[in-house]
């Protein structure tokens, strides 16, 4: 007979690349994705269209317009993990409530146990100019909603709690080492997820 470990699914694992608009959060998680073949979610795919207009105009969200926003992005989460998949997912989470909604996609997260949580943050860093220089450049060729006037406003609110034991990730150099050093980290977490 078989025992409760081989009935149980195995859980899947949420690794959440986070920061502040043009660290690289979209280019890393998406080549993460790409490395363990799993899902990827792109935040910036689940803003209201509401919520883009408002920050292409320059206006900085409040918490109010991005609770929906990370409500749906944690009922995503819970989808992938609910199925045991793992999923990369892109998202600025810059305060500790914003990820607090996010750990809810793990069913089974109690609010402070960071290390059980099956949902899990990276997060890139690099220094106001080098974030400034990159979002500007994209904001000239156009391929982006988000000027370059609010990196300060991302800037003051990322905030991340020593308790949550979040590893801070140098932003420039390269996104492959980026990736493979994220592998490493969570190497045995998605040891244990069924693929
Ligand atoms: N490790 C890296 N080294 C150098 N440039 C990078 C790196 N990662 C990303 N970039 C470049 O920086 C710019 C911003 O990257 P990206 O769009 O991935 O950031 P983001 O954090 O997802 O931004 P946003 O939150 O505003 O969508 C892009 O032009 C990208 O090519
Ligand atoms: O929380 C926020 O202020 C926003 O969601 C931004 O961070 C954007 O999603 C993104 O980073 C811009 O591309």
């Amino acid at each position: 007979m078989a025992g409760p470990d081989l009935l149980r699914p195995d859980p899947g694992l949420a690794i959440v690349v986070m920061g502040v608009s043009g660290c690289g959060k979209s280019t890393v998680a998406a080549m993460l994705a790409e490395a363990l073949g799993c899902g990827f979610v792109e935040a910036d795919d689940y803003h209201s269209q509401t919520n883009k207009d408002k920050m292409s105009r320059g206006v900085p969200l409040t918490d109010e317009d991005r609770l929906p926003w990370l409500e749906s992005l944690r009922d995503a989460i819970r989808d992938r993990l609910g199925r045991g998949e793992d999923v990369a997912v892109s998202c600025s989470a810059l305060r500790l409530g914003y990820r607090e909604v996010l750990r809810e996609g793990d069913r089974n997260y109690k609010p402070g146990s960071y290390g059980s949580c099956r949902v899990k943050f990276v997060c890139l860093e690099a220094s106001a100019e080098v974030i400034a220089e990159r979002v500007e450049r994209r904001a000239a060729e156009g391929d982006h909603f988000m000027p370059a006037s609010l990196v300060r406003s991302q800037l003051d609110l990322l905030e991340i709690d020593a308790a949550e034991g979040i590893t801070v990730v140098d932003a420039t150099v390269p996104a492959h080492a980026i990736v493979e050093a994220t592998i490493t980290q969570f190497r045995e977490e998605l040891a244990s997820t069924a693929r």
